[in-house]
């Protein structure tokens, strides 16, 4: 049963009374989508009856070939990004999740379980609804132990993603939702196995993701237990092996809190709802979206990016000038590579997740005169008007990955092969919100039309 605050325990699920309309903040997750998905489906039944026919853009033969940029062609509910102002989770900016969404205990920063509530019911959760969260995420997160004997079967010389994507699609023997479509359940009914599922994946996700960074990281030494009194990124430091580091693992929190969801377009979530649409379960449609994360033009930019910035570091040596970066910067355009961390296939400004990093680094003394760190904002200093001189991005300006990695390197998670693991343990929040309202609304499969180029020259004739 999905978590439930213990007051509300006591009020029946329908009741309609002024007493448990008072404790509406005390409803559980799913009570709380249950009675929020009605009007959803109800505006989408209005936006398909009434607006079906309504023209909201036009499709260029640069768009078909070039990725179906700015196409406008997809459903996302949980978050809208504006290319100037960044990311909105249901309209909240990051700034304003920062203020409102419930931290950890003794912490300040966003946490997983605070934005993941957000992202499904478009409601910003009480702090005891974040805590029943936690500890439900906390009971469900052991893994089986097939799954366990997997990855601990795997070579360490195997890239730590391929290993937690399949880690996630061997999960799927234990989809709720794939064996009720065995069963023969009604559409109506989708939704609920499919919550079970995400919300079981989201709770092992992070003991996965830590299993694999012992396995090759740290051969030999034991996995802490999941303590069930801490959320769910504390316990994912802890058995990293970092939960004694308050500043890291409050680091940790808002890093996943805020690459949770970047609307649907991003080749990660694009990739989980196009296989949860053929109605692939979510642990298939989540492994899936892991692959897309893989890439170095995409989730995979971070570790990229550190292993870049170390040897613009090696080059440049101590002597570390605008004008080394300048050179260095240049050096990498003219060898034919892409700067990591910079440029967007959206946002034509910084990345306000990027600076929201930063800020946390620049409250933080051992941060902000951290050498990695130092570097990277001398770096999101120069390399802007380099690339605008360069000439071809669109975007000159730093993404989330210019920094995110180089500070778990300053805190001594130096495995930056491992970095884009920590984004797909955060990645599931917006992706499995999608696949639960995918279900709820009764979206159809994804198959957009393809064509050929001499098809393409024939409709142009037309
Ligand atoms: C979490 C995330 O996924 S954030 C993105 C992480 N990825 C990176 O940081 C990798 C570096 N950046 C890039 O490669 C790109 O900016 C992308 C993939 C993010 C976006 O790609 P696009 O939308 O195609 O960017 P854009 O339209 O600006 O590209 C136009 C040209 O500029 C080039 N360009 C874009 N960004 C950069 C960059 N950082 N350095 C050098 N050249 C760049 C493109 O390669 C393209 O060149 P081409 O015409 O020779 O093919
Ligand atoms: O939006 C994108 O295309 C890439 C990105 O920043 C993300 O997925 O977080």
């Amino acid at each position: 049963m999905l978590a439930r605050a213990r007051v509300a325990r006591l009020v029946p699920l329908d009741s309609s009374s002024f007493f448990s309309k008072r404790l509406a903040s005390t409803k559980s997750l799913k009570e709380t989508l249950q009675e929020v998905i009605p009007a959803k489906q109800e505006q989408l039944r209005r936006l398909k009856t009434e607006h079906g026919q309504a023209v909201v853009g036009e499709v260029k033969i640069e768009n078909i070939i070039g990725g179906m940029r700015g196409l406008k062609a997809m459903l996302w509910d949980a978050s809208v990004l504006d290319p100037i102002e960044g990311i909105r989770f249901h309209g909240h900016s990051i700034p304003d999740c920062q203020k409102v969404l419930p931290p950890a205990p003794g912490g300040k920063e966003i946490i997983a379980e605070s934005m993941l509530w957000l992202l499904l019911t478009g409601q910003v959760p009480t702090t005891e609804q974040t805590r029943e969260l936690s500890r439900e995420l906390a009971e469900k997160g052991e893994l089986p132990e097939f799954v366990e004997t997997l990855i601990d079967s795997l070579p360490a010389t195997l890239h730590p993603m391929t290993q937690l994507g399949m880690g996630v699609a061997a999960l799927n023997r234990e989809s709720s939702f794939q064996a009720a479509y065995e069963r023969g359940i009604k559409k109506s009914e989708y939704w609920t196995h499919t919550l079970e599922d995400c919300i079981n994946l989201i709770a092992r996700l992070p003991v996965l993701a830590a299993r694999i960074y012992r396995n090759v990281y740290r051969p030999g030494t034991p996995l802490p237990a999941i303590n069930k009194d801490l959320d769910l990124v504390g316990n994912y430091s802890n058995q990293l092996g970092y939960g004694d580091n308050q500043s890291l693992t409050e680091y940790l929190r808002l890093y996943i809190a805020l690459h949770g969801d970047h609307e649907g377009g991003n080749a990660s979530a694009h990739t989980a709802h196009l296989v949860g649409s053929t109605l692939s379960d979510p642990y298939l449609s989540y492994s899936a979206a892991l692959f897309a994360l893989a890439g170095p033009l995409h989730g995979l930019a971070n570790q990229e990016v550190l292993r870049w910035q170390l040897a613009m570091q090696k080059e440049i040596g101590d002597n570390i000038t605008h004008e080394n970066i300048k050179d260095y910067l240049w050096k990498t355009l003219k060898s034919g590579q892409v700067v990591p961390g910079y440029g967007h296939g959206v946002l034509r400004n910084p990345d306000p997740r990027f600076i929201a990093l930063q800020e946390f680094c620049n409250t933080r003394p051992d941060l902000k005169n951290s050498p990695i760190i130092q570097l990277v904002t001398k770096t999101s200093e120069v390399a802007p008007d380099v690339l605008k001189e360069h000439g071809k991005t669109k975007n000159p300006y730093p993404n989330v990955d210019a920094t995110s990695g180089c500070v778990l390197y300053h805190y001594g998670l130096t495995e930056f092969k491992y970095y884009t693991v920590i984004f797909g343990v955060s990645r599931a929040l917006g992706a499995l919100t999608q696949l639960v309202w995918a279900r709820a609304l009764g979206l159809p499969l994804e198959r957009p039309k393809s064509y050929s180029m001499d098809a393409l020259e024939e409709l142009i004739k037309k």
